[in-house]
């Protein structure tokens, strides 16, 4: 039997616990409802709010979402599924045994897989972002496998480098991690279309899928995102090593360097909001312009203090060779390099991204004319600042530098008085346009983080501030929402409209702030005693609503005693007393002849009014229009 095999049959394995394993079970029966799923959710509080962040944070613009079975709708089942199997590892795997594995690092470099790989579904349709979001999360988890199943044999691994090949895994352990991760991956229900493009993200060369089909895409797509967690990750002074390769990558998928540095720093901001979301470690990362504009720039995303250019130049006869080494090697401030034919001088411009290339115009096979055209052709290539040696004077001449765009020419004959004058321009058109690049990635930066700002407000726009109970406007929407439901399904639908008794009398008794703290604690108290899936929220001052779905009268009344005697049992401590409020309740259900929600809000209402007449502390039922009173 292979090893993996039997370690799938010993357990052990990293997976899925508590709701995610759940859900995973139920959502692979076909009749599994969206209430079913729904439920679930909603039976665990974190769960739930890391389903809604991830259903706002997905829509931009969007109405905000605070009821989960517009999350589920939103995000879809499979991403749902995948996500909560996540987070739940996320939870489970905080540390562990293997004492060389950096487990905070770990989770952390997979959130930034996590949303690199979300940014990236949302540029290039693959897949669902969300479930992307997912996949990314778990890319690496065969490592986490490792550490999990031989914390010493792979601690010892991990003694010799930061990263263990699979050869060595394999020599010591008879399993590696990529085979560990395709293994979790399938047991957590992950399509195979996007579990294989994981299985090879590290060596894409490795796998054999068609040129430009799906899976050879998302096999780079991956790739790219664990180039860019790992550049995030690295040192200041590592970073610029990285950014070349990034760039490569890019550039293959279609994105030019100003794409590429929108979202590496949109990357940023989503690793920085989800690690507070699950409590995963982040860093501090410069602005793709500073990084790029110096190497080490300072974290504080200070701009460089000294502009250095990229200046390749490409020629092929030694007279010119020597003349350029001479005049490029002495002129301060930039980094050049060479290559001695075209085609030499084109690959090493994909590399390196230069700012200003020179070309001489003869050369065998690749000529400067022709080089200038193929990277005026690349998205990247459209800013290169391109002088051509050539003495441009007849009409062939002058057609050529048009059709390859350059910016100058210099004839070879005067370039050793020339081109050090025209290199001046060409340092002035790369600085301005550094500047203008930073600027650009400055402004996406704000509107970014404007966004996200956005999101939060939205977000308050539903959420009482004293109480962080949903307010009225999310509790009017939660209540058609369940009313819709229930007009489908006939499932019962029942409603406590609670009121503080004689809490003016707190107010003036004890000031604003006592009653600010009996407030609370009422809230505190209501969203204890009511069930997961009610919606509970403050309608206003000390008046309270509590939205029941499948419910009957009868057992809602039964809950709003116990939540009214529960209430009348709460004690603030206000100086040297302890303070007690009571609450009436009035509670109705929505029967047939009830036109709409408001006719639910009215009957309630009806039943809290005489609550208060009879006494207060007390509940009242509204049924077929007559009202009945307990307690
Ligand atoms: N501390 C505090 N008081 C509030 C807040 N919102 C409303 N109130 C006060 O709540 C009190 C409500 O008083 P009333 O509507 O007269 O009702 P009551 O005194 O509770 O009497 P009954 O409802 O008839 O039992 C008023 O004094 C409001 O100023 C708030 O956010 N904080």
């Amino acid at each position: 039997m292979k090893a993996i095999e039997q370690l799938r049959i010993n357990g052990g394995l990293p997976s899925p616990k508590g709701v995610a394993l759940a859900i995973m079970q139920i959502s692979r029966r076909d009749d599994a409802t969206l209430e079913e799923i729904s439920r679930l959710v909603q039976s665990d509080p974190v769960t739930s709010g890391r389903l809604l962040h991830m259903a706002n944070a997905a829509s931009v613009g969007a109405r905000p979402l605070a009821s989960i079975p517009e999350a589920i709708i939103r995000l879809g089942l499979a991403a749902v599924r995948q996500l909560a199997m996540g987070f739940s590892l996320v939870d489970q795997y905080r540390s562990g045994a293997c004492k060389s594995f950096d487990y905070p690092r770990f989770w952390s470099h997979s959130l930034l897989m996590a949303v690199a790989m979300q940014e990236l579904g949302k540029r290039v349709r693959l897949a669902s972002p969300d479930e992307l979001f997912a996949c990314g999360l778990l890319a690496r988890i065969g490592q986490l496998a490792l550490a999990t199943l031989y914390p010493e044999e792979y601690a010892q691994l991990l003694q010799r480098g930061d990263e263990t090949t699979v050869e060595a895994e394999r020599q010591l352990l008879h399993v590696d991690h990529n085979e560990l991760t395709a293994v979790i991956l399938e047991d957590c229900g992950i399509p195979r279309a996007l579990a294989e493009p994981v299985f090879f993200h590290e060596n894409v060369e490795a796998a054999s899928f068609a040129e430009g089909s799906r899976p050879y895409q998302l096999t780079r797509l991956f790739h790219l995102a664990r180039r860019l967690a790992d550049l995030s990750l690295a040192p200041d002074e590592q970073r610029t090593q990285h950014i070349g390769e990034l760039m490569l990558l890019g550039g293959k998928i279609g994105l030019d360097a100003g794409e590429l540095g929108i979202l590496l720093d949109q990357v940023h901001a989503q690793w920085h909001d989800w690690s507070a979301v699950l409590h995963v470690p982040d860093g501090k990362v410069p602005a793709f312009a500073d990084l790029l504009a110096n190497p080490v720039a300072a974290a504080d995303g200070a701009p460089a203090a000294v502009e250095v250019s990229r200046v390749l130049w490409v020629a092929s006869a030694a007279p010119v060779r020597a003349m350029l080494t001479e005049i490029l090697g002495g002129m301060p401030d930039q980094v050049v390099h060479s290559a001695s034919s075209g085609e030499e001088g084109l690959a090493l411009a994909v590399q390196l991204m230069p700012q200003v290339v020179i070309a001489d115009s003869r050369m065998p096979g690749l000529d400067g004319w022709a080089l200038c055209r193929a990277l005026r052709a690349t998205p990247w290539g459209q800013s290169i600042y391109l002088i051509v040696l050539a003495s441009v004077t007849s009409e062939t001449e002058i057609r050529l530098a048009t059709e390859a765009q350059i910016n100058d020419c210099v004839s070879p004959a005067q370039a050793a008085r020339m081109l050090p004058l025209r290199m001046g321009a060409a340092r002035q058109y790369v600085k301005l346009l550094t500047q203008w690049e930073h600027d650009r990635a400055q402004l996406k930066r704000f509107s970014a983080e404007l966004a996200m700002s956005n999101r939060k407000l939205q977000h308050y726009a539903l959420i009482d501030q004293l109480t962080g109970l949903q307010n009225r406007r999310s509790g009017m929407e939660s209540l058609a929402q369940a009313w819709s439901m229930a007009e489908r399904s006939g499932d019962s639908v029942t409603m406590m409209m609670i009121d503080i008794d004689r809490f003016k009398e707190v107010n003036d008794t004890h000031g604003h702030a006592v009653g600010d703290q009996v407030l609370l604690e009422v809230a505190r108290t209501i969203r204890r005693s009511a069930r997961k899936e009610d919606a509970v929220c403050r309608m206003g001052g000390e008046e309270f609503l509590v939205i029941c779905r499948n419910a009957d009268l009868s057992s809602s009344l039964h809950a709003a005693e116990r939540l009214r005697k529960a209430v009348a049992s709460v004690r603030v401590a206000v100086e040297d007393q302890q303070l007690g409020v009571t609450i009436s309740i009035g509670l109705a259900a929505r029967e047939d002849g009830m036109a709409d929600p408001g006719a639910l809000v009215n009957a309630a209402d009806k039943a809290l009014y005489a609550a208060k007449k009879k006494g207060r502390n007390r509940t009242c039922r509204y049924e077929d229009g007559k009202l009945y009173l307990e307690g």
